[in-house]
């Protein structure tokens, strides 16, 4: 695309262009991704600057540098175009969804948003959404799929410029609906901006990723971005509408502050969507969901209150957004497992392990209390809680794991640049105040693998081993370097070891 056409080159300060009819080849805002031709974006991170890879996006072919530093008034190498803008993450937003013409314009978008539930609801959602007939693309924590094409993603909300290029390549392979997983970081960050949503849903609110947000205020204000942009959406091809869980009493405060129409999911038969009926088992649940366009049985491949909540949300999304009762139920009963969430690993050993996702206080209240009133025999919890994050969200983690297990065994989740033995004496702290109110065992095994050896060693017949925490990650984060490590395969290669000792 010609410079000129991305850029409206009368709105920008300090400028130096070279040529407005030049051709952009492509973009990046990571200068080991930059091509002859490229637009670079310096952006300022948290851990380094975008504006010291300049030389290096300059030396791999950029044609054109987009950056947001003052200091740099008179750049060195006059034959790029520069151009400064007060805000290079915000610029990079409009420029992408410009370069790649808009493509959610063409398209229907449902945002998925919330502090738990937010991968499992999009799994439920865009497998409806293809069980109605028309293929679907899904941008998620654990990944992105594009028809055939499936890609792992670092964030669960990529930057703006990726979202975009990969809305794109749906469109271009006939994809005209998606279902993206939106985060409080992708929210505050702008990544999102941009993007024509038609529908959205907040799943549940809690005090998440306080390290980042400083305050519930700004996370929950990030989070409500998402319906505004629904508010905002002037594409207005599909019915705009917003999805609340009833139920959590943050996001009813959302339903009086819509200008949209606002349904609510939950348990309670206030809600537009809810369920009755439900019979929870320890590997699925059957249940009679509830909506104003009818009532569906259901049998959900997926056990525990949270994923009823998840499929509900799911639900209340598609019915309001024209799909039939039975087409819904179909797509539910399609969704047989969501990577890294409650993922059984059986080697024929005579107690349960279960690999979940659950990295915060909630998502452990959730999934435990359901184990502990499934199960009769001891429930043995593995966990850490990551390195550079929220530091006063681990000993709530620890008091929770605390008073639904017998045994707790802490250990590490991506350490990152913190000291291991103190992130885990942190989450101790909350495991010993619950300590004073129920029996409970506990330990510190930093080593993860050696961790989950000694849940196995310490289970018994009928017990629940509960690997908490890394879902499907396939890695250990330390200052120093990376591991490799997924629970589930280590988890299997372990029962698997015991099997032949
Ligand atoms: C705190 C945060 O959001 N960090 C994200 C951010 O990194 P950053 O701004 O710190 O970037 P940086 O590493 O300082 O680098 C600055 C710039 O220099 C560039 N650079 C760097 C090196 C180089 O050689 N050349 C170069 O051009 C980088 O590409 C970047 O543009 O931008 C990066 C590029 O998109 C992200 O991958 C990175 O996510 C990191 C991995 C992360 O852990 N993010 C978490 C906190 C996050 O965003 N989580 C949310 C929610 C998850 C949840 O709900 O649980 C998510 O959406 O994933
Ligand atoms: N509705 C829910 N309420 C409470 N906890 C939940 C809910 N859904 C899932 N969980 C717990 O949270 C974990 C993560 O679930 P899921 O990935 O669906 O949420 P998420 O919001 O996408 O999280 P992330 O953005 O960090 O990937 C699950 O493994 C489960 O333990």
């Amino acid at each position: 695309m010609i410079l000129k056409k991305l850029f409206n080159l009368n709105e920008y300060g300090y400028k130096n262009i070279v040529d407005d009819q030049l051709k952009i080849s492509g973009l990046a805002f990571d200068s080991r991704l930059v091509r002859p031709g490229y637009l670079f974006f310096a952006i300022p991170g948290i851990n380094t600057d975008g504006h010291l890879y300049i030389e290096d996006a300059i030396k791999r072919g950029a044609a054109v540098i987009v950056y947001s530093d003052p200091e740099i008034s008179f750049p060195p190498h006059r034959e790029q175009t520069w151009i400064r803008v007060v805000d290079v993450r915000k610029t990079m937003a409009q420029i992408s969804a410009q370069f790649y013409d808009h493509p959610s314009r063409e398209m229907r978008l449902f945002g998925v948003t919330g502090t738990n539930g937010k991968t499992s609801t999009c799994f439920f959602l865009r497998n409806i959404l293809e069980d109605d007939g028309h293929a679907c693309g899904l941008m998620t924590t654990p990944k992105n799929i594009i028809g055939p094409d499936v890609y792992e993603a670092i964030n669960t909300t990529e930057e703006s410029l990726q979202i975009q290029a990969c809305l794109k390549s749906m469109l271009n392979k006939g994809i005209r609906q998606a279902v993206l997983e939106v985060s409080s970081h992708g929210l505050a960050l702008g990544r999102v901006d941009g993007l024509f949503f038609d529908a959205a849903v907040i799943t549940n609110l809690v005090a998440e990723h306080l390290e980042f947000h400083k305050s519930f205020e700004h996370y929950f204000s990030s989070k409500k971005k998402l319906i505004e942009m629904v508010e905002q959406n002037t594409k207005k091809s599909y019915p705009r509408f917003v999805i609340v869980n009833g139920d959590d009493e943050n996001c009813r405060k959302i339903i009086t502050e819509s200008h949209l129409p606002t349904f609510t999911f939950g348990l309670r038969p206030e809600n537009d969507v809810f369920a009755e009926d439900i019979e929870y088992f320890v590997d699925r649940t059957e249940m009679k969901i509830k909506t104003p366009k009818g009532n569906e049985s259901v049998q959900l491949s997926l056990p525990g209150q949270h994923a009823v909540y998840n499929a509900l949300a799911a639900t209340a999304m598609a019915i309001f957004s024209g799909i039939e009762g039975e087409k819904v139920a179909q797509g539910l009963e399609h969704t047989h497992r969501v990577p890294g969430r409650w993922e059984v690993v059986n080697a024929g050993q005579d107690f349960m392990v279960i690999v979940d996702f659950a990295h915060n206080w909630h998502g452990l209240d959730s999934t435990l209390s359901f184990i502990k009133k499934m199960v009769r025999g001891k429930v043995i919890t593995v966990f850490g809680c990551g390195g550079e994050r929220d530091r006063n969200k681990r000993p709530m983690m620890g008091e929770t794991v605390a008073r639904w297990s017998d045994i707790c065994i802490i250990t590490s989740d991506n350490p990152r640049h913190e000291d291991p033995r103190q992130t885990a004496e942190d989450a101790m702290q909350g495991v010993s105040k619950c300590k004073k109110e129920v029996p409970v065992e506990s330990c510190i095994i930093l080593d993860r693998r050696e961790a989950i050896s000694q849940a196995f060693s310490l289970a018994q017949a009928g017990d629940v081993v509960f690997l908490a925490g890394k879902g499907p990650e396939r890695y250990q984060v330390y200052h120093d370097r990376i591991i490799c490590h997924n629970d589930y395969d280590v988890a299997l290669e372990l029962l698997k070891e015991r099997n032949s000792s």
